[in-house]
C-alpha cells in the first residue's frame, strides 16, 4: 500500500481502556452500514462477551460486520464463542491458522489492531479482546476521522481476501465486503496523518519510517514499548541521537509485566544506552502494553512493539500523526507516565547484582537464538 499523508483529519488520543473501550463500543452501536474489526488477541471472557454481544446486535440490525482474527492470537476464543459470532451474523475469518505449514509461515502473524466503522472512523492501538485490557494493562488508542480512514479500510479489505486468511467455515468464501463509504476528500479537521503498515521482512515501511524519524528528530525521541528487544540498527540510531543532544527516552514495563524473560532480555541493552545518554523509565502502576512514539511533532500509535520479532515476522499497523497540537497531547501523556515510573540510574545500574546479570545473559542468549529463526 502507498503510505500517503492526508491532510484534514481529526485524531483523538484515547489513553487507557476506560476511554477507548466505551468510545469503540458506542461507535459500533451507532454503526449504520458496516463494522470491520481486526485483532491479534481475542480470548473468551468478559470483554470478549461484550464484543460478541455488540457485534451480533449490530449484525442483527442489518449492519455488515466482519471480524478478522489472527489464527494463533485467537486460540483462546472458545468454539462456543466462534459459533455465537457466526450464528449472530458476524462474518468471521482467521489469518494464517495453524496447520501443516513451514515454521516461517507459522511465525507470520497478524498483529494489527483496528476497529473501522462506516468509513467514518478508525480506532487504532495495541488493544485486544482479552480481559487484561479491562483494567489490568495500561493501553492507549487513537480515533482517526477524515480522509486517512480510507487507507485503514484498504488495509483491512486486502487482508480479508488474502490467500493467508480462512473463513470460520473452512469451505466458505470470504463475505464480499460492502462498498466503501469512506471519502478521501472529507475534511474532518486540520491534522496530517497516514496509516503506516509493515509486513515483516517482506515489507518494512514501518521500520523505515521510525528510523527516519530517529535520525531526523531535532528535540526529542520518546518511545514506549512493552517489549524492548530492538534490532541492532535501532539501538545504534537511538544511541546516536542521544549523543547528538536529542532528548531520547524509553518508557518500558517495570516489575509488572507478562513476560519477565523478555524484560531481562531488554535490560541487557540498558548499560550501552544509558552510557550514550538515553534515559530509561520503568512504568510502575501496572503492566504498560501501549506502543507509541514521539519525535518532534510526529507521533505514531498502534500495534508495533518496534522489537526485532514484530518487525521481522508480523503484520503491523500504526497511525502516524504530524501535528503540533496532537504531539503536545502525546508529550503530556508521556510526561504523566514518566512521573509514575522509576528512572533507571546509570551508576546504580552499573553495580547491579550478579543474579540480575545472569538473567540478562540467559534470556538475552535465548532472544538472540530466537531472532535467528528463519
Ligand atoms: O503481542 P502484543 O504486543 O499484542 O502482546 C501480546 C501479549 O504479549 C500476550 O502475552
Amino acid at each position: 500500500m502507498r503510505h500517503g499523508w492526508h491532510a484534514h483529519n481529526r485524531f483523538t488520543l484515547l489513553p487507557e481502556s476506560k476511554r477507548f473501550l466505551p468510545a469503540m463500543f458506542t461507535a459500533i452501536e451507532q454503526a449504520q452500514h458496516y463494522v470491520f474489526l481486526e485483532l491479534y488477541l481475542m480470548a473468551s471472557g468478559t470483554l470478549a462477551d461484550r464484543v460478541i454481544d455488540t457485534l451480533t446486535q449490530a449484525a442483527q440490525r442489518g449492519v455488515h460486520v466482519a471480524l478478522l482474527l489472527d489464527g494463533y492470537g485467537a486460540m483462546g476464543l472458545a468454539n462456543a464463542d466462534r459459533w455465537r459470532l457466526h450464528q449472530g451474523g458476524v462474518a468471521l475469518r482467521f489469518f494464517n491458522p495453524l496447520g501443516f505449514h513451514s515454521l516461517a509461515r507459522h511465525l507470520s502473524r497478524d498483529h494489527r489492531k483496528m476497529t473501522l466503522v462506516d468509513g467514518q472512523m478508525a480506532y487504532v492501538g495495541g488493544f485486544g479482546a482479552v480481559d487484561a485490557f479491562l483494567n489490568a494493562w495500561y493501553e492507549i488508542a487513537v480515533c482517526a476521522q477524515g480522509p486517512v480512514v480510507t487507507d485503514w479500510e484498504t488495509l483491512f479489505r486486502h487482508l480479508w481476501v488474502s490467500r493467508m486468511t480462512r473463513d470460520y467455515l473452512i469451505d466458505k468464501p470470504a463475505m464480499t465486503l460492502p462498498a466503501s463509504r469512506a471519502d478521501t476528500q472529507y475534511p474532518m479537521g486540520k491534522m496530517r496523518g497516514r496509516a503506516m503498515d509493515g509486513r515483516g521482512y517482506r515489507y518494512q515501511a514501518i521500520r523505515r519510517s521510525l528510523h527516519q524519524r530517529v535520525d531526523g528528530t531535532a528535540t526529542r525521541l520518546w518511545l514506549c514499548t512493552p517489549y524492548f528487544v530492538p534490532t541492532f540498527t535501532l539501538r545504534r540510531r537511538l544511541a546516536r541521537a542521544a549523543r547528538r543532544g536529542v532528548d531520547v527516552r524509553l518508557l518500558v514495563p517495570g516489575g509488572e509485566n507478562d513476560h519477565p524473560g523478555v524484560r531481562y532480555a531488554s535490560q541487557r541493552f540498558y548499560h550501552a544506552l544509558l552510557k550514550a545518554g538515553v534515559r530509561i523509565f520503568e512504568f510502575q502502576p501496572s503492566f504498560i502494553h501501549a506502543k507509541f512514539v514521539l519525535a518532534d511533532n510526529w507521533s505514531s500509535i498502534g500495534s508495533c512493539n518496534f522489537d526485532h520479532w514484530n518487525l521481522h515476522w508480523n503484520l503491523e499497523a500504526n497511525q502516524e500523526v504530524d501535528d503540533p497540537q496532537f504531539a503536545k497531547q502525546v508529550r503530556e501523556l508521556f510526561e504523566r507516565n514518566f512521573a509514575t515510573s522509576d528512572e533507571v540510574d546509570a551508576a546504580a545500574w552499573a553495580s547491579r547484582p550478579w543474579p540480575q546479570r545472569a538473567k540478562e545473559w540467559l534470556y538475552g542468549t535465548l532472544d538472540s537464538l530466537v531472532t535467528r529463526l528463519k
